[in-house]
């Protein structure tokens, strides 16, 4: 009989094993039996079946809304009785921790940590929030472990979540949501501390990488939003504090991460530009590399993400920008902190890594992206740059894709094709002095049902010439990317993956040691389906057929993104126990 290893935690205590096996029926759960496997046990065990199960069981009456009671709305979103699809659904726990039975065969080579950061938890008490990216972060664990698979999921505790459930109200500004002022006197402290940094969110629910020193750091857009986690237990080890004296509140949430590199950039809305910094690893120092001064507009584009190539950073100059007036208002405004300005033009700069010097300053085309996907220097027959080519999920310099992340759109798909329209936008950046770059299609958006986001490339490409991207694409109708895509850049191709209601986080690429073929590797995702169910997918990077699919014991919410901890040591299986048949802890 399949089964699943699990070892629950909950906010009432840790779920241990017993010592030997047990097996047991229970219809009121519907829980085929429960056995034990042996030797795995550390601690005390359950004195009866019955009490394990008690302890198991995802109710959101009995077992732990993360913060205070569950929104009476949100009351009827547990296992089996979903309201929302489990992509939109808040979280039951603070934590778990199960093996899960594979379905297929994991490939032997896969041996490390698949992390993965978002939200996951859209309320306080009563109070739901309203933007995808205002939920508590929470991150997803698949540790791979010559073929088995080991999952967990952990809130991270950021002082933003734990003000939250202490005092059962919103303490701190979240992407959309503002924290109430009770008066007028309040109301001006409080955008004091909007500019002290003192009211904004360390909730850091964005992302999550891996230091070259191999430390792992979630971050979000505020700088403050950057914690350290240990990427075994998922435990927040504190905030990482930035020694240097850079200041600024806001940084880009994507850093470019790698063995040696930390490069970020940090906007800076008082003298509109960006600095390009970077951070040794086994340091907490960000040092300068370079400034851009704005070329258009008041303030600085909203810098999401950026490229880089293997000798320059590209600082993107998105029309979509910052925005005081927005930022200080305390109801969300359409485009939140933003503000679209068509007239001030998007722009797009090279600066040197190495002397930080601006090489290319180009106007580009309108666009709207938060994620680029990969850039590389054209050369030419004598070895000249040319152009830098940068790839980016385009949303054809519309912005309503912001509303459509809004949770009551999220949550309301009725069937209408309400998803606007994305491509794999390129930009050519010429570097001969030219004035203007283009941006182009890199490939028919119709190959990924015009629905792009959310990608991730082979590592060893990262500012390279490469051919494949991996995102989140569409099956029409729909409100949300609802389908994975491989892209081949160069036959101008995708392949598609999807599954009837399922919502698709990221897929992520990981690399087969010594491949030789740029595509030679998995892709996990992980799949939020609409009956409360979510299961872990793997697909081979070649053909992009699945090979091994794995079903979580409960829901798990779309998340944002992910990075790759390869293993170091064995992964802790102490206090597993075995599930049901059917992989759900009810
Ligand atoms: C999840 C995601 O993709 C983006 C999250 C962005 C956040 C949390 C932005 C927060 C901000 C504030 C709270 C005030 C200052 C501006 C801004 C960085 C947008
Ligand atoms: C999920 C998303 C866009 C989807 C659109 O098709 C954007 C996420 C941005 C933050 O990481
Ligand atoms: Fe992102």
């Amino acid at each position: 009989m399949a089964s699943i290893q699990l070892l629950s935690f909950s906010t009432k205590g840790l779920c241990l094993l017993p010592p030997s096996p047990v097996s047991y029926e229970c219809r009121r759960h519907n829980c085929y039996s429960l056995s034990t496997s042996t030797g795995l046990s550390t601690g005390s065990m359950f004195a009866s079946s019955r009490e394990f199960m008690v302890t198991n069981t995802i109710n959101p009456r009995s077992s732990l809304p993360t913060i205070g009671p569950l929104a009476l709305e949100e009351e009827k979103n547990y296992i089996g009785e979903s309201k929302y699809h489990s992509a939109w659904t808040s979280v039951q726990q603070e934590q778990w921790r199960a093996q899960l039975v594979v379905e297929g065969e994991i490939p032997s080579w896969l041996n490390g940590t698949y992390l993965r950061n978002g939200p996951g938890v859209w309320h306080i008490h009563d109070y739901n929030f309203r933007h995808l990216f205002d939920g508590y972060a929470t991150l997803v664990a698949l540790h791979f472990d010559n073929g088995r698979l080991i999952a967990a999921r952990r809130q991270i505790e950021s002082e933003a979540y734990k003000a939250a459930k202490e005092h059962n109200k919103l303490c701190y500004r979240e992407f959309s949501e503002v924290p109430k002022a009770d008066n007028f006197f309040k109301n001006v402290s409080d955008v004091i501390s909007l500019f002290t940094g003192a009211s904004l969110t360390d909730n850091a629910n964005t992302g999550v990488v891996k230091l070259g020193d191999g430390r792992v750091l979630c971050l979000t857009e505020t700088q403050k939003g950057s914690i350290l986690i240990d990427p075994d237990s998922l435990e927040t080890l504190g905030r990482f504090e930035y020694t240097d004296k850079l200041g600024g509140l806001i940084h880009a949430a994507h850093p470019i991460v790698t063995e040696t590199d930390f490069i970020t950039l940090l906007p800076d809305l008082v003298r509109p530009g960006y600095l390009v910094v970077k951070m040794e690893p086994g340091t907490n120092e960000r040092k300068v590399v370079g400034r851009v001064d704005c070329r258009g507009g008041s303030t600085p584009g909203w810098v999401h993400s950026f490229p880089v190539t293997e000798n320059y950073v590209v600082v993107p100059e998105m029309p979509l920008r910052y925005s005081v007036k927005n930022l200080v208002k305390a109801e969300p405004t359409p485009l939140y902190k933003f503000e679209w300005c068509p007239n001030s033009k998007a722009f797009m700069h090279v600066v040197s890594k190495f002397s930080g010097k601006i090489m290319a300053s180009v106007e580009v085309p309108l666009f709207v992206t938060f994620h680029f996907i990969n850039a590389y220097e054209e050369i030419d027959d004598e070895g000249r740059l040319i152009a830098i080519i940068v790839d980016c999920c385009e949303h054809k310099a519309d912005t309503t894709i912001l509303d459509k992340l809004k949770l009551e759109n999220l949550r309301s798909f009725n069937g209408q094709d309400v998803l606007p329209d994305a491509r794999v936008g390129r930009f050519t950046i010429p570097m001969d002095g030219s004035p203007f770059g283009k941006l182009e299609s890199a490939l028919d958006p119709d190959e990924h049902g015009r629905g792009m986001d959310m990608c991730s490339i082979n590592p060893s490409h990262l500012g390279k010439k490469y051919r494949y991207a991996y995102a989140c694409g569409a099956r029409r109708p729909c409100n949300f990317p609802n389908a994975l895509t491989k892209l081949d850049l160069v036959n101008q191709k995708a392949k598609i993956w999807y599954d009837e209601g399922a919502v698709p986080s990221e897929p992520f690429f990981v690399a087969h040691p010594g491949a030789t073929e740029e595509d030679d590797g998995v892709v996990i995702s992980i799949i939020s389906e609409e009956n409360g169910g979510a299961y872990a997918v793997m697909l081979d990077g070649l053909t992009f057929e699945e090979i091994a699919r794995a079903r979580f014991p409960c829901s798990i919410p779309y998340g944002l993104h992910g990075c790759w901890v390869p293993k170091t040591k064995p992964y802790s299986l102490e206090k597993v126990c075995v599930l049901n048949k059917r992989n759900t802890m009810l």
